[in-house]
């Protein structure tokens, strides 16, 4: 004899079994409805055509997402070998050839479903903008074959043009707080620097200028709803590279055939050719009458003289403005943090001296013992970095703390307020970011409206109230509910 289970009735078994069914199809509409899609990415490539270098960069963000909200991040980056696309002035279809090698690279590395609808950019910077002071029909010629060699590689190719410098300035200083996630957070913003090898910039907000000083120097963005008013200038020829020759023209006004150059280490022993020197409208003008071809380029190693010698390279008599950094170019008071990258990172970093909150003086102290060391111990010191590197980082570091201090003012308590970055959560600082995300218009005016929650969050909700209601029905049901005798049912 079997005791029959109040609970076997048929009323109970339909109720539970579409309960559940219900509790399952329910948890599963709300999950397939808003699950994740399978990430796939769209692609965006910038060339940055610079001074000493071009570099490819190639950027991915998720396909769903393009218009305002999906993160951009840098997947991969190809340095073009050989020099900056303005040294092929005289043989003009030699820079297109040289990008071909970055151009399969990038073949490789967007998937070839998507390579017609990748943008692909050319930005040049400054050693474009001397070469077409220079020579704007030799610079016009480069322009073209690099665009001819661009336009047969199967990317959406968007052209290629010169950047202004203040163009170069604000879309570093968005690359960099947009890869901090300050702007969409609305937080105070980083300024940034960029030294690069002909010219060098400085963009920051500041609370005391609203671009009607000097409104040359403003840059207005709006961006997810925050308005930014943007100080931002470029100084031609203060990159590195034209940075020494300024010092070495400096050196060189009388046409001798020697110099002790405080900024080189004892024993460094080079020739170099007078209109090599000059050849660049940032010395050119200054080409003594009557020099020799060649001159010895000698190191004598001194700190001081080497910090007056660069010194002597900026302006600081006439300023029309309520303040300057230097040759009267205006800028307000240096404000929040700031990112210092490209050669600022590259030297300090080679020097050991990225770490900014070791004090100024101490900073000071260390470079000078650099310098001071013997060019034959630096070189059996880093038998593996480039030559022309090697022998320049004395100048390099003290170029940039001169720089940095005697140009921009920043004094021995804001100096811990820069930060020497190379990259941000695996994306190069630089220029080419900003562009991209500008010209694709990836960074929306307005904040974007985000869903009140999470997606995990909405079907750990829905489930719940799921399961509630399920049981308040069971509940609601009671009076249908079986119940038990108290004699056993004999079966
Ligand atoms: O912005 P422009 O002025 O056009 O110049 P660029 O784009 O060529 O400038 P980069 O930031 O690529 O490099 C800046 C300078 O740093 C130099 N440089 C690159 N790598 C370096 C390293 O490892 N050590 C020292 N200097 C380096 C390079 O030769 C340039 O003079």
């Amino acid at each position: 004899m079997k005791e029959k289970n109040p609970w076997h009735t048929p009323v109970t078994i339909i109720i539970t079994v579409i309960g559940v069914i219900a509790i399952v199809a329910l948890v599963t509409v709300a999950v397939l409805q808003n699950r994740p899609l399978t990430q796939k990415y769209k692609y965006g490539i910038v060339l940055d055509a610079g001074s000493s270098h071009t570099a490819l960069y190639i950027y991915q963000w998720p396909a769903e997402k393009d218009n305002n909200t999906g993160r951009v991040e840098q997947t991969h980056s190809c340095k073009v070998k050989g020099p900056g696309i303005s040294s092929y002035a005289s043989e003009p279809w030699k820079a297109g050839e040289s990008l071909k090698d970055c151009i399969e690279d990038a073949k490789r590395r967007v998937p070839e479903k998507r390579h017609d609808e990748t943008p692909l950019y050319l930005g040049a910077t400054a050693g474009m903008r001397l070469l077409s002071i220079e020579d704007s029909s030799a610079s016009n010629k480069v322009f073209q074959a690099v665009e001819q060699s661009l336009q047969k590689s199967p990317f959406s190719f968007q052209g290629a043009r010169l950047l202004s410098g203040q163009e170069e300035g604000a879309f570093g200083w968005v690359t960099v707080n947009y890869l901090d996630d300050r702007l969409k957070q609305g937080l105070e913003t980083t300024g940034a620097l960029d030294l690069g090898g002909a010219s060098t910039q400085i963009s920051f907000v500041s609370n005391n200028y609203d671009g009607s000083e000097s409104p040359k120097n403003s840059v207005t963005f709006r961006l997810y709803g925050n308005d930014y008013n943007l100080y931002t200038n470029s100084f031609l020829c203060y990159g590195k590279d034209q940075a020494l020759r300024l010092t070495l023209a400096q050196q060189t006004q009388s046409g001798p055939r020697s110099i002790l150059d405080p900024c080189f280490h004892p024993g460094y022993n080079e020739t170099v050719t007078y209109s090599d020197l000059y050849d660049s409208p940032c010395v050119s003008d200054r080409k003594p009458q009557g020099a020799p071809v060649t001159f010895t380029h000698l190191g004598q190693g001194n700190s001081s003289q080497c910090q007056d010698v660069v010194k002597s390279i900026f302006n600081f008599t006439h300023c029309r403005y309520t303040q300057c950094s230097f040759n009267g170019v205006f800028q307000p008071l240096l404000q929040g943090p700031f990112g210092a990258f490209s050669a600022y990172y590259f030297v300090m970093n080679f020097l050991n001296l990225t770490d900014t909150s070791i004090p100024l003086e101490v900073v000071r102290k260390r470079l000078s013992i650099y310098c001071e060391t013997p060019w034959d111990q630096i070189k059996q010191r880093h038998p593996d970095v480039k030559l022309k590197y090697l022998a320049e980082y004395c100048f390099s570091g003290t170029y940039i703390l001169t720089l940095l201090t005697k140009g921009y003012n920043f004094t021995s308590e804001s100096y811990p307020n820069i930060k020497f970055i190379k990259k941000i959560k695996g994306s190069d600082a630089g220029w080419t970011l900003g562009y991209m995300l500008n010209l694709t218009n990836m960074i929306p005016a307005e904040a974007p409206d985000s869903p009140l929650l999470p997606h995990s969050g909405y079907v750990s909700i829905v489930t719940v109230i799921t399961v509630l209601l399920f049981v308040l029905l069971i509940f609601s049901l009671r009076p249908f509910w079986p119940r038990c005798s108290k004699q056993p049912q004999i079966i």
